[in-house]
């Protein structure tokens, strides 16, 4: 009998991985926890998860703004560095960081690759930043990238980068791109889109687990 790998998939909320829950529905050979929006919830839910529960893999999914206009609408990335980029004091017009502050860090990173997983990955490997506020005018958006120039932003990411490290566990996050981050306009976001291949890319990959090992 094949000794499968124990798996947690992580979603702020449900409808980010609904047809992934349809797809597997009983067949379902993993666990699921929904943290909520937002990286307080989210540090909340996997600490507490984590005292009680032991896996191999821990899988965040999950949709993002992107600041990187070479990543398509819909595109499925590797997130691997994420960084708390409100973290910190403001200095008139400049930031400093936790790090000079000297309390601590921002940056936390996946602890593992998907292509220790997966023998064939396109996946782009991106940065990101994690946030309160989703970044929604020029001023902002123009201030973030001089800062610290990422790729793409979600509410959670880097939260459960510094869950996993601090309970040991092996994290990957993976997330699709709904909308460019830009001056507010929720009509050109692409939810659907983005939960569709987020879903699929996530279904291949559960199934390639689970014939693994
Ligand atoms: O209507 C809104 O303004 C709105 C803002 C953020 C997220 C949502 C969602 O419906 C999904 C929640 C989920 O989405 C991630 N997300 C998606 N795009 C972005 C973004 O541009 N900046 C930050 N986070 C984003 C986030 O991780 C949320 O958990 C609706």
């Amino acid at each position: 009998m094949k000794n499968m790998i124990k798996l947690l998939i992580v979603a702020a909320t449900q409808p980010e991985i609904e047809p992934l829950l349809s797809h597997f529905d009983k067949k379902r050979s993993f666990d699921v926890l929904i943290t909520g929006v937002g990286m307080v919830p989210t540090a909340y839910a996997l600490g507490n998860y984590f005292t009680l529960n032991q896996h191999d893999l821990v899988i965040n999914l999950g949709i993002a703004g992107s600041f990187d206009r070479s990543i398509s609408l819909g595109e499925v990335v590797e997130v691997v560095d994420d960084d708390l980029a409100e973290l910190g004091a403001e200095d008139d017009q400049d930031f400093i960081p936790i790090e000079k502050l000297g309390f601590g860090k921002s940056r936390y990173f996946a602890s593992a690759t998907l292509d220790q997983y997966l023998e064939k990955t396109a996946l782009k490997k991106t940065t990101a930043i994690t946030v309160n506020t989703v970044h929604g005018s020029d001023a902002s958006i123009a201030k973030v990238i001089k800062q610290s120039a990422p790729q793409l932003e979600s509410m959670e990411g880097a939260a459960f980068f510094y869950a996993c490290e601090k309970a040991g566990v092996v994290g990957l996050q993976i997330r699709a791109v709904s909308n460019y981050v830009e001056k507010r306009n929720r009509d050109n976001w692409k939810i659907g889109l983005a939960v569709k291949n987020l879903n699929n890319f996530a279904i291949n990959l559960i199934n390639v687990l689970a014939n693994q090992a």
